[in-house]
């Protein structure tokens, strides 16, 4: 079955996420011809054992000529440099998108780039793994998870339509967004969590008084959860802390008062205060289990998407 919605794709990076698209254009028949390109001669050769486009190249500038829908896909700080090589070889009409987990920035770096021809259209899919690069990729990565855009005040009403039709055939739900509260959403639902959990390894592996083999011996269910979190990808993560910076520290203020709150209500015996909140926290997961998310699975259960239905 074929449903092209693109006569030619560029896919600029081909880690977790660009080739999860790959993955999924192939399976759906989305476009005709798929350009993979990426920085690494090995990282491209592999995208090409992979067989996840029709041609390969490591020049950015290249890949985008004559395509009709261009994907950039990669670590958030790449962004002005992926636009800077490609502004010269658009093609008039072309739909230029990204998947970086922060908005502001992104757009700060990309649009001033993006000639006047060209619909530039920000996009994040809330979807991934802790994992990286082109092997870690899956088909249906994006069934049942939310693509975020954060169009700019003259984005072209029908290129967002296109865009949005792409990312619903990969399964996706789609929404708009203004860029700041996005970034401020993804702080707290996103960023933070990752942070907390870079920063409770780190405690653990710093401890002196229980031994690394303890940490790993006796490890319940709770630090092995935040350890795959610790476990994403470092460069990646340097980046969205360094551009979503104002967001995070916002965030990170409200969570450290919290948290000093926590610690004065142990310290005091206020059992009563953290019957409370563990109360109250406790109905969030289950909102959350209402609104159809699959929260027990330790990667949102999208390894078992993988074979089609
Ligand atoms: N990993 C996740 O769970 C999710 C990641 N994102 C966002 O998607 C983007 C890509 O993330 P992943 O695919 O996970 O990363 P990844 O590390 O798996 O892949 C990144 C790709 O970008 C390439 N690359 C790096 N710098 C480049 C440059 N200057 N020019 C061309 N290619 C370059 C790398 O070679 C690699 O192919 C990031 O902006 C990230 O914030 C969005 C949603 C989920
Ligand atoms: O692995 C996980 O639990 C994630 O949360 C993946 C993820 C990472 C970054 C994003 O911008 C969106 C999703």
């Amino acid at each position: 079955m074929s449903d092209v919605h693109f006569e030619r794709i560029a896919l600029i990076g081909i880690g977790l996420i660009g080739s999860s698209i790959a993955r999924d254009v192939k399976q759906l028949g989305l476009a005709k011809h798929v350009v993979v390109s990426t920085r690494s001669e090995e990282t491209l050769r592999r995208a090409e054992e992979l067989e996840l486009g029709t041609e390969y190249t490591v020049s950015a500038a290249d890949a985008v000529k004559d395509a009709d829908l261009v994907i950039v896909s990669v670590p958030v700080g790449a962004s002005e440099v992926v636009a800077k090589q490609i502004a010269g070889s658009l093609k008039p009409g072309v739909i230029v998108t990204d998947v970086g987990s922060t908005k502001a920035s992104v757009i700060a770096q990309m649009a001033p780039h993006m000639p006047d021809n060209v619909h530039f259209i920000p996009g994040h899919p809330l979807a991934g793994t802790e994992k990286s690069g082109p092997d870690a990729g899956f088909a249906g990565l994006f069934r049942d998870r939310w693509c975020i855009f954060t169009p700019l005040p003259d984005t072209d009403a029908d290129a967002l339509d296109r865009l949005k039709a792409f990312w619903m055939a990969l399964g996706s739900r789609v929404d708009d967004m203004d860029p700041q509260h996005h970034d401020k959403v993804l702080a707290i639902v996103s960023h933070l969590p990752h942070i907390i959990a870079y920063n409770i390894v780190g405690t653990a592996d710093d401890l002196e008084t229980v031994t690394e083999s303890e940490v790993i011996k006796y490890s319940a269910s709770g630090f092995r959860d935040f350890t795959r979190l610790a476990a994403s990808d470092p460069t990646m993560w340097r980046d969205i802390c360094l551009h979503n910076k104002d967001a995070i520290l916002e965030m990170l203020a409200r969570f450290s008062e919290d948290l000093a709150y926590l610690q004065r209500a142990i310290r005091w015996g206020e059992g009563d205060k953290l019957f409370e909140l563990f109360t109250r926290t406790r109905a969030v997961r289950r909102s959350i289990i209402q609104a159809g998310q699959d929260v027990d699975a330790p990667d949102f259960g999208r390894h078992s998407l993988d074979t089609k239905k």
